[in-house]
């Protein structure tokens, strides 16, 4: 291994209209190391990264590729230096095939027809995913992939295009534990064996521990440590993060539910795809969270859309107590009859990115009337409500309400979407991945609302891919696999048989 610098920042700024995202941020990463940047939402590291992968210029400070001082033109630039970065949001062209993705970041010989050149692309795709431990079939539409398999494709495209300093940007955020421990000893191993720089933006403590050789932590736009994680506990590493460490999730114990709220009979959906809900049925009681379990990609995503109503045609019923079959039911009134939603993809499922901030908290409410009608919008009042609901969640980096919704940093557009979803006491209570990307702090701040709503007697629908969110947070799991649900777990559940459960369906 050897341990010359690969990338450096020195004394890096950053502002955003006026707002300093980053002040004097030093990072450096060395060839053969797996580097973990931590922070807290909102901390700057997507800004630091992308001044490292050349989407943004700094204002002032300096970037130093294997010890040479450069001034990057923008990501083509960066890619040639063989620096590639995969997104916390995909930049996939959605109805492209998962070939001409690819093929749209490579230099290839013009010479050759762009069939001949898919083709290759798709040879290389299939022998780089063996590699790295995974399948993908080369020509599937993206907009037909998992997110967990849209992120395979990110990766697939930087280092087909050459990278040799790979920055992830939260890559196991969508992950299954399985999934997380095969893509985190590929990156380590690319690392360690291949000589290759690895930086992973992270959230999760235990990957820190696991797999990286160095941690550097950011807190309000500055580094503030840089040190080997072996050298401190878990403890530690959250509190040099966050601050004082945040009490740990509750198992929580087997509680006697309500009355059933939700009742989802033989789920089909019309695609003849390996996500295809296939036979869902579920029932959910007023009180409880029921959790589903399950690997990326066995239908969570449609069967999330279904219930949501985002588009995905299915058949079977979806019964709401007391409204009966809402199948067929607009988001406006679903969302009228007391269901929220938390969609997985909160830039573009549900945040309009944009429009405002709080036109975006707005939109919640624009049907019940409380802002008066859509011709003559009473702005006091929403701005009113959204600066009350941005106080109560604890939404950060708002400098103006009237800002677009897209410049929140993940977590901090995940909590917008929370505060509005929230604002109504929903009885039914839909969400998926809610945690994806945000900090500690913040998921737990995520978890004690869905608990509370629970507790205050909605029904909460909890689709996640991370076990760990599931076991903390579900009191009755059922386990997703080829679009069924093909078993139930009461709490407190034995994890391992969870886990197998996942993987011996698939
Ligand atoms: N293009 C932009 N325009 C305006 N503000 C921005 C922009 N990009 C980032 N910011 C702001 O800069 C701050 C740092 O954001 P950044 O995305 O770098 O944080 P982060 O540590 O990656 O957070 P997270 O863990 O939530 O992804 C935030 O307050 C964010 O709102």
């Amino acid at each position: 291994m050897s341990h010359t610098n690969a990338i450096q920042l020195d004394a890096v700024s950053k502002s955003f209209d006026g707002f300093k995202a980053l002040s004097e941020a030093s990072f450096v990463a060395c060839w053969g190391e797996v580097h973990a940047l931590l922070g807290e939402n909102g901390a700057g590291k997507s800004s630091l990264m992308n001044i490292a992968a050349g989407l943004y210029a700094p204002e002032t400070g300096s970037l130093l590729i294997n010890d040479n001082l450069v001034r990057l033109k923008g990501p083509l630039d960066a890619s040639s230096q063989g620096i590639g970065m995969v997104h916390q949001h995909f930049k996939l062209v959605k109805p492209f095939r998962v070939a001409e993705n690819i093929l749209l970041g490579l230099r290839t010989d013009q010479a050759l027809s762009y069939r001949k050149r898919l083709q290759q692309t798709a040879e290389q795709i299939k022998a780089t995913a063996a590699k790295l431990g995974f399948s993908i079939d080369p020509f599937a539409r993206v907009d037909q992939l998992s997110v967990a398999e849209q992120q395979r494709v990110e990766i697939l495209k930087v280092l087909l295009a050459g990278a040799r300093i790979l920055i992830l940007d939260e890559p196991t955020a969508v992950l299954t534990d399985a999934e997380a421990e095969k893509l985190l000893t590929t990156v380590k191993n690319f690392a360690h064996q291949e000589g290759a720089a690895v930086i992973l933006v992270t959230h999760k403590m235990n990957d820190v521990m696991r797999y990286a050789d160095q941690v550097t932590v950011m807190r309000g736009g500055r580094t503030v440590a840089s040190l080997k994680p072996q050298s401190v506990t878990v403890g530690e590493l959250v509190k040099l993060t966050v601050g004082d460490a945040p009490t740990p999730p509750q198992v929580p114990a087997s509680r006697a539910a309500g009355e059933v709220k939700l009742q989802v009979q033989d789920l089909h959906s019309s695609g003849s795809s390996s996500t295809a809900l296939r036979g869902v049925n579920l029932s959910l009681r007023a009180g409880e969270i029921y959790g589903i379990a399950g690997v990326g990609g066995n239908g969570q995503s449609e069967l999330a859309n279904a219930l949501m109503s985002l588009p995905e045609p299915v058949t079977g019923e979806i019964r709401l107590t007391g409204e009966g079959d809402i199948r067929m039911l607009s988001p406006a009134r679903r969302r009228q009859l007391g269901i929220a939603c938390i969609p997985a993809d909160r830039y573009s499922a549900a945040l309009a990115a944009p429009l405002s901030i709080s036109d975006n908290f707005a939109l919640g409410e624009i049907h019940s009337g409380r802002y008066g009608p859509f011709w003559f919008l009473r702005r006091g009042r929403i701005d009113a409500d959204t600066a009350a609901a941005v106080r109560e969640f604890d939404v950060q980096g708002v400098r103006s309400l009237q800002q677009k919704a897209a410049l929140l940093s993940g977590g901090n557009a995940q909590k917008l979407v929370i505060a509005r979803e929230f604002n109504r006491q929903p009885q039914l209570v839909i969400v998926h991945s809610p945690s994806r990307g945000l900090d500690v702090r913040a998921t737990l701040a995520v978890h004690e609302r869905l608990r509370s709503a629970r507790d205050a007697g909605a029904a909460v629908l909890l689709i996640s891919e991370d076990l760990d969110e599931v076991m903390a947070l579900a009191d009755r799991i059922g386990v997703m696999s080829a679009g069924r649900i093909i078993g139930e777990f009461a709490q407190p559940a034995d994890r391992q048989a969870i886990g197998q459960a996942m993987v011996n369906h698939v």
